[in-house]
């Protein structure tokens, strides 16, 4: 049976509606259509094709990626697309480039913090791209640690502008993208002084090349930081370098709504809170965790179709070798991560209901619910991006040796992700914070105060602490209620215990710093059971579509179940299961991976990824590997010549000699 045959083969026994779970993977009608035109639009456009992308030196492939982008933009203009129907088409030409930072940053951070004026000068250039702009927080000496910014921005009142200067080598912008060599503009973050005080850290607008011929404004310096992990991947995007030497701007360029300056140098507070000034990055988190789910349904597309197609041991009589996807090992590590990426997407739904609620209270000078935003955003940015990176790799390893081959598409794919773990906050900085904010929940439970959200299950602390679950056959586990209250007792029971274990420091803080580890593992568990609960509330939702509800369900069961089984440790020493229920758990996982089996290909396919955008030869649609795979390796360039190049310099002389030796 060829390649193509064993796809055809394996979606025959598809037991759901897959247009109707194209839908609901979408998020909508609207979205699929959307996403579906502008896909094939950027797949059957050569000047999008990526193929050979990852043999480019870093100077074509930088070439390479302004041509995209400007293509891109070309198309925008000319078929008048929509921003989402652009941001559709920049996701799908699928190359990190300066446009990300433009339109995923520095707009929305003008949006977020910029006064309603500041926004009518600024924002119709950005839409426009008359000006591209960076978002320049990061410095050589300090990324977590916000506050500790060095680069500074003094008012001056006689010119009525702010000096920004770096003034030691650690306070050189490192790292932001698009800055190196195509940014015009950026928001740059410094501490403000004003009237020899100091003030904490703001964001300046500021023009950093000229408009006319992009030579750097007189004062600065700026450059690209050089190469990074892997080939093609993150090198398409110019992360730059860039310091200040006493660089002038207008006073009305420092992004005033959390806190103005006078023409006399006074700050006057708004009663917007100060944390807003971290706003474009909870906005960002929660763009990531979507995207998390896109990066890891590529992979798990690209390891599913391969694992069906692909057949080791087993032939009888000289028939068929088994495909690798009926191995129980191959689904016990293929299956959760399926699961996961539907699991991602649906808390990326919720996160950006989540955000747009926020961002509608705030306007309305309701801040009550920014801690919550900030947890939520900054904790499953966390627990996603994590998962994803590590499920790429494991896919990678699912596809055996040819899942080494960049041909594979995985390789590049998790170099170009795995950043994800760091920008926008490093993974455990940001745990540390959800731990904070779960911590100050606990205290305050005394205090009457009743919390909400997410947190919402520790009001009911006495009972998680003291609940059984009531388990006794495999079946039992496809209970809703049953499982949600694994996961949240085994999550109250973790806050509960580190919070007890903190009141024994005499200061907070050195507690705080000493049981650090077991704080991120309490933040984990909570952000785990926030991606379990939003999964089921999914699940209450009127799904049409013949049998799509009943995939949901198994693949809601094999995110949940399998999250048990590994970290069974937490469930079983918080009392919350007991070892025999743990068992039945694994009993019904097993028959979760059988049910899942006849559908996988279908499920994968409800992504709805063109062969362009995974840009894997093992996960074509059609199934067809080997030949082309074949074919594949005949392009590389060593391939060009028979005889390769240092032949004569290096193999043959070494081969003479070895001959006059044995002759001696
Ligand atoms: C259409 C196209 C769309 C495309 C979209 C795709 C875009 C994708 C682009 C991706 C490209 C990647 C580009 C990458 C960019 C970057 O990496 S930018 C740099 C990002 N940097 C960070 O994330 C730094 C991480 N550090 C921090 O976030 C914080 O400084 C910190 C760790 C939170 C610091 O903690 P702390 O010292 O405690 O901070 P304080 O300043 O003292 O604040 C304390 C209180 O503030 C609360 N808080 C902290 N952060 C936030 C926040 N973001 N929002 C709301 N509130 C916040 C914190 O909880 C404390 O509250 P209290 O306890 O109540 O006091
Ligand atoms: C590809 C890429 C693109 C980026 N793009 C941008 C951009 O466009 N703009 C921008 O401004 N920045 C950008 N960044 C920078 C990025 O935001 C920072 O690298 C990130 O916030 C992490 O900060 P750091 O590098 O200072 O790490 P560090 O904080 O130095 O982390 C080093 C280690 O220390 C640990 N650590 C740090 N603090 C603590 C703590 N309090 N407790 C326990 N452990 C701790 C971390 O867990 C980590 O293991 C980018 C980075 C990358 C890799």
């Amino acid at each position: 049976m060829k390649g193509v045959d064993h796809l055809a083969h394996e979606r025959n026994k598809t037991e759901f509606d897959v247009d109707a779970m194209k839908i609901v993977w979408a998020g909508s009608r609207h979205a699929f259509e959307l996403s579906d035109r502008m896909a094939r639009l950027v797949a059957s456009d050569p000047a999008f094709q990526k193929d050979g992308r990852i043999r480019l030196g870093r100077k074509e492939l930088f070439k390479n990626t302004l041509r995209k982008a400007a293509h891109a933009w070309k198309r925008i203009l000319e078929l008048h697309l929509t921003e989402e129907e652009a941001g559709w088409l920049r996701n799908f030409v699928d190359e990190p480039s300066f446009t990300d930072l433009h339109w995923g940053m520095f707009v929305p951070a003008i949006k977020g913090q910029g006064t309603d004026e500041q926004q009518q000068k600024w924002l119709p250039l950005a839409y426009k791209m008359q000006i591209i702009g960076s978002y320049a927080q990061t410095e050589l000496g300090h990324g977590s640690n916000v506050q500790g910014l060095e680069t500074t921005a003094t008012f001056d009142p006689e010119t009525d502008e702010f000096v920004i200067h770096s003034p030691t080598l650690t306070s050189s912008k490192w790292w932001p993208g698009g800055l190196g060599k195509v940014s015009t503009h950026a928001i740059v973050y410094a501490r403000l002084i004003t009237n020899g005080q100091e003030h904490g850290v703001h964001g300046f607008i500021v023009q950093l090349r000229s408009l006319d011929d992009h030579m750097p404004i007189p004062g600065i310096t700026i450059g690209d930081i050089g190469m990074k992990f892997g080939n093609g991947a993150y090198n398409t995007m110019d992360n730059g370098v860039l310091t200040f030497d006493h660089i002038r701007i207008p006073r009305n360029q420092m992004l005033m709504r959390v806190l103005q300056v006078t023409r006399e140098g006074k700050c006057v507070k708004s009663n917007v809170p100060r944390q807003l000034i971290y706003g474009t990055m909870v906005f960002v988190r929660q763009t990531i965790v979507a995207d998390a789910s896109t990066a890891l349904a590529r992979a798990v597309c690209i390891a599913t179709r391969y694992s069906a197609v692909r057949r080791q041991f087993g032939s009888q009589d000289g028939g068929m070798e088994t495909q690798v996807i009926d191995y129980k090992t191959q689904q016990s590590r293929l299956f959760p991560l399926l699961a996961s990426a539907y699991a991602f997407r649906f808390v990326g739904e919720w996160l950006k209901w989540l955000y747009t609620d926020v961002t509608q209270r705030l306007q309305a000078n309701d801040f009550s619910i920014l801690p919550e935003a900030h947890a939520c955003t900054a904790g499953l940015k966390s627990l996603t991006t994590t998962a994803t990176a590590d499920a790429i790799e494991e896919c990678r390893k699912l596809c055996g040796g040819h899942g080494y081959l960049c041909a594979s598409g995985l390789p590049e794919l998790f170099a170009v992700y795995v950043p994800a773990c760091t920008y926008e906050g490093d993974n455990v900085v940001l745990l540390l914070q959800v731990a904070r904010f779960l911590m100050k929940t606990v205290s305050q439970l005394g205090s009457g105060k009743k919390p909400v959200g997410t947190t919402a299950y520790l009001g009911r602390v006495q009972d998680l602490l003291q609940c059984c679950c009531d388990v006794q056959t495999a079946e039992d586990w496809l209970k809703p209620s049953v499982v949600l209250e694994a996961f949240e007792a085994r999550s109250a029971r973790m806050c509960v215990a580190r919070a007890q274990n903190l009141s024994k420091f005499e200061n907070p803080e050195d507690g705080f710093a000493e049981l650090s580890a077991d704080l991120v593992e309490a933040s984990v568990a909570h952000c785990q059971l926030i991606v379990v609960s939003k999964f089921i509330d999914k699940l209450q939702q009127d799904i049409p579509g013949k049998g799509v509800n009943r995939q949901l369900q198994n693949l809601c069961y094999i995110y949940a179940l399998n999250l048990l089984h590994k970290y069974l440790g937490d469930f079983l020493s918080t009392g919350c299961i007991t070892p025999k229920q743990a068992s039945l758990a694994n009993d019904q996982l097993r028959s979760l991976y059988s049910q899942i089996r006849p559908n996988a290909i279908a499920l994968v396919d409800a992504f709805n990824y063109t062969d362009h955008y995974l840009g894997s030869v093992l996960g074509r649609y059609d199934g067809n590997v080997y030949p082309k795979l074949y074919e594949e390796a005949w392009k590389d360039p060593l391939n060009d010549s028979v005889v390769p190049d240092g032949y004569h310099e290096y193999i043959h002389p070494m081969l003479k000699q070895q001959l006059r030796n044995a002759r001696l």
